[in-house]
This record gives C-alpha cells, sequence and structure tokens, in this order.
C-alpha cells in the first residue's frame, strides 16, 4: 500500500508538538523583545539610525518567524485531537509580510518606516518662522477655530504637506503587501485582514450594522449642519447636501465633539458636560490623567500598570527637539514585563478619553500575558479596541465626572439628559460612517478595484456619498487624501474601530447588568462594581486563544454583534432629533459637489481671529 508521500514523513505526535510549542515560545518572546523595543526607539525618536535599527530588527523576527513556520509545516497539525495545539499551529503558520523574500521585505520595512515618519514629522509653515505638527498646533486649530478661511488653510496646508507627498510610495507599498498576502494564499492583503475575524461574512455583517444605524446618522447630521449653516452661512454649502470637511472640529471630520460648547449645544442653560475647562482650572497634568484612568481599572478589581509601565511611558510630546509619533499608542513588549503608552497627551475632556482607550489596550495585554505568545492579541481586533472605550462610557456620564470632581452640579432632567446624549452622539454617532469607509477604500486598493488614478476621487465618493462630508475645495489625483490619515501611512487596519463602536455597547450593557445598575443605559456607570471587573477580565484572559463568538458569549451571553445596545443608549436622543428634524430633507446626494473652488495655499494664513484659538501663543498669524 503506497502511503501518500508526504503524510508518512509528517510527525503525528502531539506531546512532540506541544514540546516544539514550548521552545518556540520561549524564544519567540525574546526575538519579539527585540524588535518591538526597536520599533519603540524609533517611534520615540524618528532618526535614520533609529529607522535602520528597527528595520534590521524587523528582518531578525521575520526571519524567526519563516523557519517557525517551516518547522511548525513538518507537523500533521490539522489533524490533532487537542483544539489549542491546532489553533497555537494555525496562529503560528499564518505569518503575513514575513513570507517575502528578504530583499521585497527590507524594501516593504522600509516603505513602512518612511511613510510613518512622513506623517509623523510633517509641518505646515505659514511663514519662515511658524510652523506647526498636527499635534498639537494643526489639531487645535481644527477644534478651535470658527474662522472658515483659517480652518481652510490648515485643513489644505496639511493635506499638502503629508498625504500629497505618500502616493508613489504608497502605490508600492501596495503592490509588495498583495505580494506578501498571496504568498500566504490570501487573494490580497484585504482578505488576510478580514481573515481575522473569523468569519466569511464580515462584509455583509458590518454593511447591515451601518445600514441599522444610518436613521440615527443622518438625523445628527441634519442637526449639525442646520446649526453650521448658522453659524457660516448657506453659501457656504454645496447643493448636493454634504457639509464642508473642514468645519467639524476635526482634520477628518471623524469626531464632532469640540464644536458642542459654542455650537450644538441643545439646551444652554443647563451644566456643559465637557469637563476640559475644569480639567485646565484644577491643573491636571498627563500623570494626572494616567492615574485618574488607572484607579477607574482598579476599582474594578482589574490590574493595576506595572512599575515598568510609569518609569518607561512617554505621555507627554518631549520638549528636546526630537520628532516622535504623537499619534498615541499603546505597547506590549511581549516580554510578560514591559507595557506602555505614548501619548503626546493634551488636557483636554478628549485626551482623558483616549488615555482611557490606550490603558484598556494595556489592561488586555496585562490579562493575557501568561498565555502562548501566539494567543496575545484580542479576540478579534475590534475588542481590543473597545476595552477602554467600554470604560469610557462610565467616566464620561455627568454622574461619574461630578464623583471624581470635573463638574460641580449635575441636573437630573430631561434636557440635560439630552445635552449629554448629544455629546456622546457627537464621537460615537459620528464616527460611523468614517470607521466604516476606510477600509471600504483601502479593501478597494487592495483587491484592485481602486487604481492609483482613482485613489482620491474613490476616497472622496465615499466620504461623500457615508459621511455626507465633501472637500471645501477641488481636489484631484496630485492629491492623495487618504494619506492625511494616520492609519493609511501608518499601515493600521480600521474596521476594528467600526465594529468597536457597536461591541462596545453590548459590553456596557451586560457589564451594567453585572453591576446591578438599573437605571437607564445611558446614565450607567459600573465604577466600583467587582462583578462588573470580573465577567470582563474573565473575557479579556482569554485572548485570542478562542474564537471572538466565546469571548462575547462570557460577557453577554451572545455571540453575534448587534446595533441595540448603541440604539438603546441613543433612544430618548433619536425621539429628540427626529422631532428636531421633523418635515426637513434630512438625505444628501451619493455624488460629491463638481463645482468646487481651485485653492491655492496663501503663504501668509489668513487673519487671526480676535482671540488666538490655540491659548498657547504658538501659532501666530502675523497681521
Ligand atoms: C503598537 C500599536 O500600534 N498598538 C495599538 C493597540 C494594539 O493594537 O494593541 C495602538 O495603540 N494603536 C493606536 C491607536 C490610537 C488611537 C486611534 O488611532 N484611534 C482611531 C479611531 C478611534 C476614534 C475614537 C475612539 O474613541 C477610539 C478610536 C483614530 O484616531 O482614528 C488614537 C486615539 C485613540 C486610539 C489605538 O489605540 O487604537
Ligand atoms: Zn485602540
Amino acid at each position: 500500500v503506497a502511503f501518500a508521500s508526504t503524510d508518512c514523513q509528517l510527525i503525528t505526535d502531539e506531546n512532540e508538538a506541544w514540546a516544539f510549542v514550548n521552545r518556540v515560545n520561549d524564544e519567540s518572546q525574546e526575538v519579539y523583545f527585540k524588535s518591538i523595543q526597536a520599533s519603540w526607539n524609533y517611534n520615540t525618536n524618528l532618526t535614520d539610525h533609529n529607522s535602520q535599527l528597527s528595520v534590521e530588527a524587523k528582518l531578525v523576527e521575520a526571519a524567526f518567524e519563516k523557519e517557525v513556520a517551516a518547522n511548525a509545516s513538518r507537523f500533521n497539525w490539522t489533524a490533532f485531537q487537542n483544539e489549542t495545539l491546532k489553533r497555537i499551529f494555525k496562529k503560528a503558520s499564518d505569518i503575513g509580510s514575513a513570507s517575502l523574500p528578504e530583499d521585497r521585505l527590507t524594501k516593504l520595512k522600509v516603505i513602512e518606516s518612511e511613510l510613518e515618519r512622513l506623517y509623523s514629522s510633517a509641518q505646515l509653515c505659514d511663514d519662515d518662522s511658524t510652523c506647526n505638527n498636527l499635534d498639537p498646533g494643526l489639531t487645535r486649530i481644527l477644534a478651535e477655530s470658527r474662522d472658515y478661511d483659517k480652518l481652510l488653510w490648515a485643513w489644505f496646508g496639511w493635506r499638502n504637506v503629508s498625504g500629497r507627498k505618500m502616493r508613489n510610495l504608497y502605490k508600492e507599498f501596495v503592490n509588495i503587501s498583495n505580494e506578501a498576502a498571496r504568498a500566504n494564499g490570501y487573494a490580497d492583503t484585504g482578505e488576510y485582514w478580514r481573515s481575522w475575524y473569523d468569519m466569511d461574512n464580515l462584509r455583509e455583517e458590518c454593511q447591515k450594522l451601518y445600514e441599522q444605524l444610518k436613521p440615527l446618522y443622518l438625523n445628527l447630521h441634519a442637526y449639525v449642519k442646520r446649526k453650521l449653516i448658522d453659524k457660516y452661512g448657506e453659501d457656504k454649502f454645496p447643493s448636493t447636501g454634504q457639509i464642508p470637511a473642514h468645519l467639524l472640529g476635526n482634520m477628518w471630520a471623524q469626531s464632532w465633539g469640540n464644536l458642542y460648547s459654542d455650537l450644538l449645544q441643545p439646551f444652554k442653560n443647563k451644566p456643559s458636560v465637557d469637563v476640559t475647562e475644569a480639567l485646565k482650572e484644577q491643573n491636571y497634568t498627563a500623570q494626572k490623567m494616567f492615574e485618574v484612568s488607572e484607579e477607574f481599572f482598579t476599582s474594578l478589581g482589574l490590574i493595576p500598570m506595572p512599575e515598568e509601565f510609569w518609569n518607561h511611558s512617554m505621555i507627554v510630546k518631549p520638549d528636546d527637539g526630537r520628532d516622535v509619533v504623537c499619534h498615541a499608542s499603546a505597547w506590549d513588549f511581549l516580554n510578560q514585563k514591559d507595557f506602555r503608552i505614548k501619548q503626546c497627551t493634551d488636557i483636554t475632556m478628549s485626551d482623558l478619553i483616549t488615555t482611557h482607550h490606550e490603558m484598556g489596550h494595556i489592561q488586555y495585554y496585562l490579562q493575557y500575558k501568561n498565555l502562548p505568545v501566539v494567543f496575545r492579541r484580542g479576540a478579534n481586533p475590534g475588542f481590543h479596541e473597545a476595552v477602554g472605550d467600554v470604560m469610557s462610557l462610565s467616566v464620561s456620564t455627568p454622574k461619574h465626572l461630578k464623583e471624581i470632581g470635573l463638574l460641580e452640579e449635575v441636573v437630573d432632567d430631561e434636557e440635560s439628559d439630552i445635552n449629554f446624549l448629544l455629546s456622546q452622539a457627537l464621537k460615537k454617532i459620528a464616527f460611523l460612517p468614517f470607521g466604516y469607509l476606510i477600509d471600504q477604500w483601502r479593501w478597494s486598493v487592495f483587491n484592485g478595484e481602486t487604481s492609483p488614478e482613482d485613489y482620491n476621487k474613490k476616497w472622496w465618493d465615499l466620504r461623500c456619498k457615508y459621511q455626507g462630508v465633501s472637500p471645501p475645495v477641488q481636489r484631484t489625483e496630485d492629491d492623495f487624501d487618504p494619506g492625511a490619515k494616520y492609519h493609511i501611512p501608518g499601515n493600521t487596519p480600521y474596521i476594528r474601530y467600526f465594529i468597536s463602536e457597536v461591541t462596545q455597547f453590548q459590553f456596557h450593557q451586560a457589564l451594567c447588568e453585572a453591576a446591578n445598575q438599573t437605571g437607564p443605559l445611558y446614565k450607567c456607570d459600573i465604577y466600583n462594581s467587582n462583578d462588573a471587573g470580573t465577567k470582563l477580565g474573565d473575557m479579556l484572559s482569554l485572548g485570542s486563544s478562542k474564537p471572538w463568538a466565546v469571548a462575547m458569549e462570557k460577557v453577554t451571553g451572545n455571540t453575534t454583534m448587534d446595533a441595540g445596545a448603541i440604539i438603546e443608549y441613543f433612544q430618548p436622543l433619536i425621539t429628540w432629533l427626529e422631532k428636531q428634524n421633523e418635515g426637513m430633507d434630512i438625505q444628501w446626494d451619493e455624488a460629491c459637489p463638481t463645482d468646487l473652488p481651485v485653492y491655492t495655499l496663501p503663504t501668509q494664513s489668513p487673519e487671526p481671529e480676535t482671540t488666538d484659538p490655540t491659548g498657547t501663543g504658538n501659532v501666530v498669524f502675523p497681521n
């Protein structure tokens, strides 16, 4: 009887397989630690030298992963009985760009390093003396200025100095990234990224969730557009019905919370829920914000930040002239000891929320740090993004902000509830179409539907259609507006944030139940609830060792993503907005406006407003 030649050479002994797995696990901790440390050093000091060291360390990491995958293929692991052992082998065999030949991998890593540096060191200078990075200068202008022309200068200028410089590099990046995906048996990089969700219908599931939430978004968009027309005048708005992208308080119009206090608060006579002023009045520091965040986690019985975290994190932008990646991030050094956050913290409510978001990543790392390295990831990437935001849903309640001394008084009536729900919707609902469209664009680029000649057209088609946001001035294929958003040059997948916006409300609902919170969902604060903390911790400690449906079931009792919780949370606001918009057309054209003016960047930026918008003097517009 002729055996299938390969089978009889494959190792079938599962004990031998465990010995292999344990040895590799120990070795991998060393290799990953060195590579992550080199990447940390580059991100916190963007020099050629550090870039080279980081690329070299990534090549060593890739060679190691390639060797492990080759050795793993000597085992007949697909036929193993032990489910966990099989799952470990499956993950160890899926090695991404490490499967590329070294010269192609080197090119890929160098391009990624250059894209990251282009974005993080980009500066907009309005004359030879005054320059602004995105963080904090341009971010503050977009957040605080109410001058149409100054906003346009910052919006257009940022895209000139960032995305516009990346187009060719990105085109090359796409080709090499797809080579790697195909080497691993995927059609393209998009299919590889979607495989992390263990679902064959991820795109359909996301589309269904988006359709369910679209009515709420349309009502919010209509309300905000009316208020912006009051402020800037009807003539500034296209007849196609979109909102010009630079007027929404954020460089990408992805979060509209910065418009709340002066333009959007429904009931002015009720206390504000934006505690930025209180943070400044109370001389909050970044350190204090981090301690407040940690205290929320430990109040639930979750794990405190280790000594190394406090000693080695970078929580303020260095003032020694170094170029750093200011875009916030959390780091797991995979040595079961080093966990850090890198953040150029601004003393604002928005950054208090971001601090909780980053600390949510650290909590996940701490909870699964003793699992095999291949399991030290989220149950799916969306879960990793949800942890910190679930905490923020409790922290941002007026009741909690009062409890930690950031709000003087809490008025408990319907108008105050609407004020609060609208401020939440400006972050959570406004974000949905943006979170949905980024990877629609990227998937279409990876699978070839969108060619480089159409990069910018496809981007704005999606922005006009889903977000109801349009470019304030003409855009061409000399521009590369996707590159002006961190995650494109940073090569960080994005659908995870859309999934997180939906699932975090499912988790919030389940944890509120565990904490015996009986009132409406939007008033729930799980602070000090060990029961809620235990329920969450039991899920986090699974890492990616089980399919995400199993992890979700442990918290919510359900096994699917469901928009019911976010709709329940915002129900009172939905009713209120529908009344506000009664009888009005809340739709916009799918297509972008075509009659847009051509804009050239003035060397001198527009006249300053009466007050310095940044409040820091570092954005001085010469008279
Ligand atoms: C080494 C490494 O890369 N680590 C990963 C974590 C991991 O994978 O282990 C990581 O730190 N990624 C950085 C990224 C940063 C932020 C972000 O990019 N946010 C999105 C979308 C969004 C918007 C609103 C919101 O409430 C939550 C998210 C945006 O700003 O567009 C910026 C501020 C918030 C989160 C992050 O923390 O997710
Ligand atoms: Zn995150």
